[in-house]
């Protein structure tokens, strides 16, 4: 229940059908209604009319603590937003700034808007909800919901970072959906940009190697990453990057799962596992790039994930691993589930 005055029948009746589904019967369908509405301007604006908005204030998302005490990011519907607008003095165009993000299981597109030019705390205080740094939001929410916010607040600020042309200076001008900006003076076309990193967890057969940047939080390890260079492979990356950070030649690649990365900037997470030789596992760390990297055994590795991630402002444990969101968990919780089936069948 939604306990919210101010903006009775504003709010959009179903908050929690944020995220897909993947797979399910209508899948299908929601993709080309989405795909629709990037290339028909005139579908999009009409969808918007009865669509769910997600309010960000200078990126930051609009969220709201739900009965049972989890977070969700507020929905607002059209008319919704357009009383809020009027509210503050600011109506019409603004609500034309909204970027397509995605299609409910309900058929409802999904949209977000930045209300950066109003006072956040009084749009907050209507809303009854709270404006959280993406950061926090992402660990706040559920999976669903923190990949969407992070795809809007991307969406977001690609759109208000490309106002211009790179070739020719003159403005771009996006479409209605919000996929694309074209240059007014050469008509080139620009698509909203990832960059792809590979992140790798190395395993020696029995053991895991976990690294650590200066710039982590106190006692957090993870899988190492890095950038892809113009022109290289999967593999080519995974393999230039161990041998850069940990001096080591890395025997099998296979690939495990994907995931976009909102932090700092967009990019496109290529999670792996690799083997190096049991006989090759001396490390030569460059301590430019990474502050410690060490191999675990599955015991600590078990002990790391049971302790989960420490709260804000007390002293956490020497060792803690990236929380459940993040694609370097995945990694090390396959690779534990993996080796607890291999003592298993031994
Ligand atoms: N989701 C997850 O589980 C994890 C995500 N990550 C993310 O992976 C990313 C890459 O990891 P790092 O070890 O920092 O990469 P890295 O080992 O490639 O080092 C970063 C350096 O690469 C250079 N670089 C090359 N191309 C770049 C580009 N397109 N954008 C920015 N810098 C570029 C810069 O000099 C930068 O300082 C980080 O942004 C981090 O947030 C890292 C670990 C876990
Ligand atoms: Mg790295």
């Amino acid at each position: 229940m939604l306990l919210l005055n101010p903006l009775r029948g504003i709010l959009s009746a179903r908050p929690q059908v944020l995220g897909l589904t993947r797979f399910s019967s209508s899948f299908v369908s929601r993709m080309r209604f989405l795909n629709r509405l990037k290339q028909d301007d005139e579908a999009c604006a009409a969808a918007l009319q009865d669509g769910q908005l997600v309010l960000f204030h200078r990126l930051q998302p609009l969220l709201q603590r739900g009965p049972t005490g989890t977070f969700r990011p507020v929905t607002l519907t059209c008319s919704g937003v357009q009383s809020l607008l009027q509210n503050f003095g600011s109506d019409g165009p603004l609500l034309e700034d909204s970027i397509l993000i995605g299609c409910s299981e309900q058929n409802q597109a999904q949209f977000c808007l930045d209300v950066g030019h109003l006072d956040q705390a009084a749009v907050a205080e209507f809303c009854a909800g709270t404006f959280i740094d993406l950061r926090k939001s992402f660990f706040l929410l559920p999976g669903p919901a923190a990949q969407l916010v992070a795809k809007a607040q991307a969406l977001l600020r690609w759109h208000q970072t490309n106002g211009f042309c790179s070739a020719t200076g003159q403005p771009t001008h996006r479409n209605r959906a919000g996929s694309q900006r074209v240059c007014s003076s050469s008509s080139t076309i620009y698509y909203p940009k990832m960059s792809p990193v590979v992140i790798v967890l190395l395993s020696d057969g029995s053991r895991c190697l976990l690294g650590r940047q200066a710039s982590f939080p106190r006692g957090m390890y993870s899988a190492l990453a890095g950038f892809c260079d113009m022109g290289e492979t999967l593999e080519e990356t995974l393999h230039r990057e161990v041998a850069e950070e940990v001096g080591l030649e890395v025997q099998d690649v296979s690939y495990s799962s994907s995931q976009h990365w909102p932090f700092p900037h967009s990019s496109f997470m290529l999670g792996c596992h690799a083997t190096v030789s049991p006989a090759h596992t001396q490390l030569d760390v460059d301590r430019s790039e990474l502050e410690d990297a060490r191999w675990f055994t599955p015991e600590e590795i078990s002990s790391a994930l049971q302790a989960g991630v420490p709260p804000r402002g007390g002293r956490p444990p020497d060792v803690w691993l990236p929380p459940k969101h993040a694609v370097a968990h995945h990694l090390i919780t396959e690779w534990r589930d993996r080796q607890r089936h291999l003592q298993a069948s031994e």
